[in-house]
C-alpha cells in the first residue's frame, strides 16, 4: 500500500500542506516541536479516524482554525487511486470519506489502511497501565480482524450496562445481571482466543527483532495473562457480583488481561536501562508490523517517530539495516539529527524524498 500524496489544512501546527510522497522512503528532519510528529499524525489520522496521541479533536484543529482537513490519495492494490478525506469541525461530528462517500460507521474504515507507528510514546507499554498492553494487541487485532473488533465494541457496551447496573441505587434482578455477564462472557472468549492466539504467534517475530538490534545475549519474553485462563467467566463474575456492587465496577474478565514483559527473566518495567526498554518496544511494533503483513493482503505503512533517541550506535546501525531492506513497504521517518538519516540513505539503493519541517511549513528538499 502506497501514500501517494497528502493535502493537509489547519491540523495542528501545520496550517497547509500539499506533499506528494516516496514509495518507499520519506524523511523529515527539524528542530524540536517544528511539527514533524503532526505530520505523521495526520497519516496516522487517515488510518485510525483518530489522532495518535490527542483523543480530543478540538484541540487537532490548528489554535485559530474553525476546521481541519486531511486527505490522503493511495494506491491499495488496484489501478486506480483511492482518496481518504476526513474533516474536523469544532463542534461538529467528523466526517470520514472513502472516494467522496461518507463511512456508515467509523469502524468500517479500521483495516483498510493498515498502518505500524512506532513513537517515543510506546515507553507507556511498559511504564503504563495494563490498558496501554491490552489497546496494543487490540490495535493490531482489529486491524485485519472485524469478528475480534465487533467482538470488542459488544463486549464493551456489555460491560457499560453491567457496570451502570452494578452503580445504579435501584435493586436489579439477578437474571439482569446473568443477561449481561452471559455476553461479557460470550464475547469475553472470542477475545481472549483472539488475542492468546495472537500472542503465541507473535513471540517468536518479537524475539528475533529485539536479538536483532540489541546484537547482544539479552533474552526477551512477553506472556498473555487472563483471568479467563483457569477460570470460566459466566461462574467468576456471578461469584464476584457482591463485590463487584459494593466497589461499582466489574473486576473480572478480558478487560483486565495484561502481558507480561521480561528481560532476563525480570520485569523489564523494573530493571529495563531507558535503551533496553526503547529496544523493547521498538522489537515489539516492528514483529506487529510483520504480523499485520502477514495477516493482510497489504504490506503497512510504517512510521517511525524519532525512532533512534536513547539507542547506542550499535542499535541505531542495526535499525538502519532492518529499515533499509526490502521488507518493510513505504516508510515516513522523522529525526532531529541528519546524519542518523544520512545513515539510512546512503545504504538505500532505491528512491527516497527528503523534507524539511519548521513552524508548521513542511518544505521538500530532495
Ligand atoms: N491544535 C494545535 N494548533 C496549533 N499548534 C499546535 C496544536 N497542537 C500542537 N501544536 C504545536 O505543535 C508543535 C509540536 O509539534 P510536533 O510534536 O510535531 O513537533 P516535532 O517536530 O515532532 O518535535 P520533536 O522533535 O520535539 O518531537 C508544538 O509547538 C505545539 O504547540
Amino acid at each position: 500500500m502506497i501514500l501517494e500524496r497528502i493535502s493537509i489544512l489547519g491540523y495542528k501546527n501545520i496550517e497547509q500542506a500539499e506533499l506528494t510522497f516516496s514509495p518507499k522512503l520519506n524523511c523529515f528532519i527539524g528542530n524540536n516541536g517544528m511539527g514533524k510528529t503532526n505530520l505523521l499524525d495526520a497519516v496516522y489520522y487517515l488510518s485510525f479516524c483518530k489522532s495518535h496521541n490527542n483523543q480530543v479533536d478540538s484541540q487537532n484543529i490548528k489554535h485559530d482554525a474553525d476546521f481541519a482537513l486531511i486527505q490522503g490519495y493511495y494506491l491499495l492494490g488496484g489501478a486506480a487511486e483511492e482518496e481518504f478525506f476526513c474533516s474536523l469541525r469544532r463542534r461538529q461530528k467528523k466526517q470520514f470519506k472513502r472516494n467522496k462517500k461518507e463511512y456508515e460507521k467509523l469502524s468500517d474504515h479500521i483495516g483498510c489502511l493498515p498502518l505500524v507507528m512506532v513513537s517515543p510514546s510506546d515507553s507507556d507499554l511498559i511504564t503504563g497501565g495494563s490498558e496501554e498492553r491490552r489497546k496494543f494487541m487490540d490495535v493490531v487485532l482489529s486491524q485485519f480482524d472485524k469478528d475480534y473488533l465487533h467482538a470488542l465494541i459488544r463486549y464493551n457496551k456489555a460491560l457499560q450496562q453491567r457496570n451502570a447496573l452494578l452503580k445504579s441505587d435501584m435493586q436489579a434482578d439477578d437474571s439482569l445481571y446473568e443477561l449481561w455477564e452471559e455476553q461479557l462472557a460470550y464475547e469475553g472468549h472470542i477475545i481472549y482466543a483472539k488475542r492468546k492466539a495472537f500472542i503465541e504467534q507473535f513471540i517468536p517475530t518479537f524475539q528475533y527483532y529485539y536479538n536483532f538490534i540489541c546484537q547482544s545475549n539479552e533474552t526477551v519474553e512477553l506472556k498473555y495473562e487472563s483471568q479467563l485462563e483457569d477460570e470460566n467467566q459466566v461462574a467468576l463474575l456471578k461469584q464476584k457480583r457482591e463485590r463487584d456492587k459494593i466497589l461499582g465496577y466489574t473486576t473480572a474478565g478480558i478487560h483486565r488481561d495484561d502481558l507480561d514483559m521480561r528481560m532476563d527473566d525480570y520485569s523489564i518495567k523494573k530493571v529495563g536501562s531507558q535503551g533496553q526498554n526503547k529496544t523493547y518496544v521498538v522489537a515489539m511494533k516492528l514483529a506487529q508490523f510483520d504480523f499485520l503483513k502477514k495477516a493482510g493482503s497489504t504490506t503497512p505503512i510504517l512510521l517511525l517517530d524519532d525512532i533512534f533517541d536513547k539507542l547506542d550506535s550499535t542499535r541505531v546501525e542495526q535499525i538502519v539495516k532492518l529499515v533499509s531492506e526490502d521488507n518493510f513497504g513505504q516508510i515516513f521517518i522523522t529525526d532531529t539529527n541528519r546524519d542518523h538519516l544520512d545513515e539510512i540513505l546512503k545504504d538505500l539503493n532505491s528512491d527516497y524524498s527528503l523534507y524539511q519541517v519548521e513552524g508548521g511549513g513542511i518544505n521538500q528538499l530532495k
